[in-house]
């Protein structure tokens, strides 16, 4: 593709908007040329502040639009497949945010309509991948020099939820992330999981906060994922791996550690928008020039946001049910075969 890569939004609520702040300010080779909310009101405010976007009534006119070459899903879960798939039948690549879809049939829809094009054309927000202390935990991994992994930590928190947030969606919405990150550190899939509900936190209300979540892979390896989503002191995400021979972990983030009046601090990021301000620039901006190359994508794929969406309902089944639950893929097809994504 020659010039800029034409990008069409579809929702431009919170994540929306600082994915188009950083195509637009701080990323190279994309412009946002169309966007459309169901709000029509912020689709124009938005809208305003850009250089030449038109706005439009809906999804699809934005990605049936002349001038869209790509399309970026950031609206609510729901909707995602629809969007998807109409990418995909225009044969337009899609940077689609997590959830890929919300029901693993969405997700096989949208495997099934890639297979039938022939060719990888959508990439999930996994924007972990992309985080540098992840990637340093993966190549320690597969250096062998811890031995082969036996059991791997991964802790979400975040310092509060709003109102409108369940039970369910430490699941579906927050975990997700760590499913996805486990598998792709581990390089295999799980076989089943157990959550554990553990005396609640006295900040969450109604909500069973926080989860403790038991999940096996293939080889073996045990995978724990605390999620604590009213942990108030910040936004804190953690990982470690056990080892034969030794263990890996995420360095805290900090850039400072102070030393004052008998004690030792440094900063915990707020959100993940702080946490992980680099990861969605460098996830966005591979999209990007695997875009601009005409390689469709070349990120997390559709089989990630399936196998992730799999783990998920299993894990939302296995919190209902008490039960460990089994986790169960359909064959991976061949256009998704050949290494991990990214
Ligand atoms: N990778 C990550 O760390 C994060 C991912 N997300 C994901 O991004 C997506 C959006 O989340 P937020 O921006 O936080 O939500 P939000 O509610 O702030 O924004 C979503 C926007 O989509 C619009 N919308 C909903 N349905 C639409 C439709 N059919 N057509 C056009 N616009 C529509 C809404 O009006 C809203 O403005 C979700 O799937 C969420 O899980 C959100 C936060 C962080
Ligand atoms: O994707 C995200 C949010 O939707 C979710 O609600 C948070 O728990 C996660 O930390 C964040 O990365």
């Amino acid at each position: 593709m020659s010039g800029s890569v034409r990008v069409g939004v579809v929702g431009t609520g919170m994540i929306g908007q600082d994915h188009i702040r950083r195509i637009t300010q701080v990323l190279s080779g994309a412009d946002v040329t169309a966007v459309t909310d169901l709000s029509a009101d912020l689709a124009q405010q938005v809208a305003a502040g850009l250089k030449d976007a038109t706005v439009h009534a809906t999804g699809q006119d934005v990605i049936g639009n002349e001038n869209v070459d790509a399309v970026l899903v950031t609206s609510w879960g729901p909707t995602h497949e629809e969007y998807v798939l109409a990418g995909i039948a225009a044969g337009k690549p899609v940077f689609c945010e997590k959830p890929l879809a919300t029901t693993q049939r969405a997700c096989r829809n949208i495997i099934d309509a890639e297979v039938a094009a022939g060719r990888r054309l959508v990439q999930v927000g996994f924007m972990r991948r992309y985080d540098d202390a992840y990637r340093g935990l993966k190549n320690v991994i597969e250096a062998g020099t811890i031995g082969a992994p036996l059991m791997y930590y991964s802790g979400h928190r975040n310092p509060g939820v709003p109102d409108s947030y369940t039970t369910d969606m430490a699941i579906v919405d927050t975990a997700v992330h760590d499913f996805d990150v486990a598998r792709w550190l581990l390089a295999e899939e799980f076989t089943g999981v157990q959550v554990l509900a553990p005396r609640r936190n006295r900040h969450g209300g109604d909500l069973q906060d926080p989860l403790l979540m038991i999940l096996e892979t293939t080889s073996g390896v045990l995978v724990s994922v605390e999620t604590s989503v009213n942990i108030r002191y910040g936004y804190d995400i953690r990982g470690e791996v056990v080892g034969e021979d030794g263990t890996a972990a995420l360095a805290d983030r900090g850039q400072v550690v102070l030393r004052r009046g008998g004690t030792a601090s440094g900063a915990v990021p707020q959100d993940w928008r702080e946490r992980f301000i680099d990861a969605y620039d460098s996830e966005l901006q591979d999209w990007i020039n695997a875009v601009s190359a005409g390689a469709g994508a070349t990120g997390p794929s559709s089989w990630d946001g399936y196998a992730a969406q799999v783990v998920c309902d299993a894990a939302v089944d296995a919190l209902h049910s008490g039960e460990r639950v089994a986790v169960d893929l359909i064959e991976k097809p061949a256009i998704y075969a050949g290494g991990q994504h990214p």
